[in-house]
């Protein structure tokens, strides 16, 4: 069945980092958002778009790959984090892996998400799988902190074995047109990584106007980060297909101008494996299937897991099982 993914492989491939670039103020100032145009594109997908049985078992497992696993309630504890690394390391049944057909393919997520106090658990806990672990980084989810102790947040996250830091904006830059700002403090946090990927969350449903979610993905993507994210899944809107077109073709703008791919993340309230099909959809009409693999695409969800291998179960048993028989955490 693997080779019946409708075309798609379950291998990595890597990507160039990106450098950024100088801020171009005038090619911010140029970005323009047909609003009718973005929402009759997204109102067509689901309808227009289907994929079926074998080939619809093989986008979900595709998306499990790509999947950061996400804990980031005022309740975890190193208990609910070693489970939900365990989790990643196995994501999805082996009996239901066999009945794929994917027996001896080894499946993991894109990436433990976890606040910094549990970074040194999940890196313990994950040890060789070679599964990163992603910190929410600079006062998730407002981003409010003193901009020093955001510095240090990143740098702490860095030091306990963190590979990937998704970092929050001030959104009062972007709603105060202070562009600057923006590119500034993204270069640092760019800086202070190091090594680690960052990822930009925009807090998309904070920003107003879908303008404003183009402007500030740009100035993200020319300041080095490697991905641009949605939300953090606490603001009142997270993920939603009209503003992943939006940042999906800034990424192309920015591809277009560079030469460099940055990759996408939409993160809070994915929860259902039909939906997530519609960003893989989306990821590969507006910028091809390089953007369906785990370095360019992670989805930000604590509960979406839980619904593909239902939906998985279903495909290879013919009957659904109740939700609380695919724990997450
Ligand atoms: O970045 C990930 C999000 O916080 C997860 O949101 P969710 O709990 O709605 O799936």
């Amino acid at each position: 069945m693997a080779d019946h993914a409708g075309g798609i492989k379950l291998s990595n491939h890597a990507s160039l980092r990106n450098p950024g670039m100088s801020l171009d103020l005038s090619w911010v100032m140029d970005v323009r958002v047909n609003l009718s145009a973005t929402e009759r594109r997204v109102a067509t997908l689901p309808g227009r778009r289907t994929v079926k049985k074998d080939a619809q078992a093989a986008w979900l497992l595709k998306a499990v790959t790509c999947i950061d696993l996400t804990t980031l309630n005022s309740d975890d504890t190193p208990e609910r984090v070693k489970r939900l690394c365990a989790k990643a390391m196995n994501p999805v049944r082996p009996d239901i892996l066999d009945a794929l057909g994917m027996g001896s393919r080894a499946i993991a997520t894109g990436a433990i998400c976890v606040y910094h106090r549990y970074v040194g658990t999940a890196v313990e806990a994950l040890g060789d799988s070679g599964i990163p672990v992603a910190a929410v980084s600079t006062g998730f989810p407002a981003g409010l902190s003193p901009h020093h102790l955001k510095v240090k947040e990143i740098e702490a996250s860095v030091a306990d074995g963190a590979k990937e830091i998704d970092i929050v904006i001030t959104r009062e830059h972007v709603l105060t047109g202070n562009w600057s700002a923006l590119y500034d403090e993204m270069t640092e946090y760019r800086a202070a990584c190091g090594d680690a990927h960052v990822k930009a969350i925009l807090g998309t449903g904070d920003l107003k106007t879908l303008r404003n979610v183009a402007k500030a993905s740009l100035v993200c993507m020319m300041a080095g980060a490697d991905f641009i994210k949605t939300s953090t899944g606490k603001e009142g809107v997270n993920a939603t297909l009209a503003v992943t077109l939006t940042m999906l073709r800034a990424i192309r703008a920015y591809e277009e101008r560079t030469g460099i791919k940055i990759g996408y993340k939409p993160a809070g309230g994915i929860s259902a494996a039909k939906d997530v099909l519609n960003y893989q959809f989306l990821m590969k009409e507006e910028l091809g299937r390089a953007w369906l693999e785990p370095d360019l695409f992670r989805i930000g969800a604590s509960s979406l897991l839980a619904d593909i291998e239902r939906q998985l179960e279903h495909h290879v048993t013919g009957a659904y099982s109740a939700l609380n028989r695919h724990p997450i955490g």
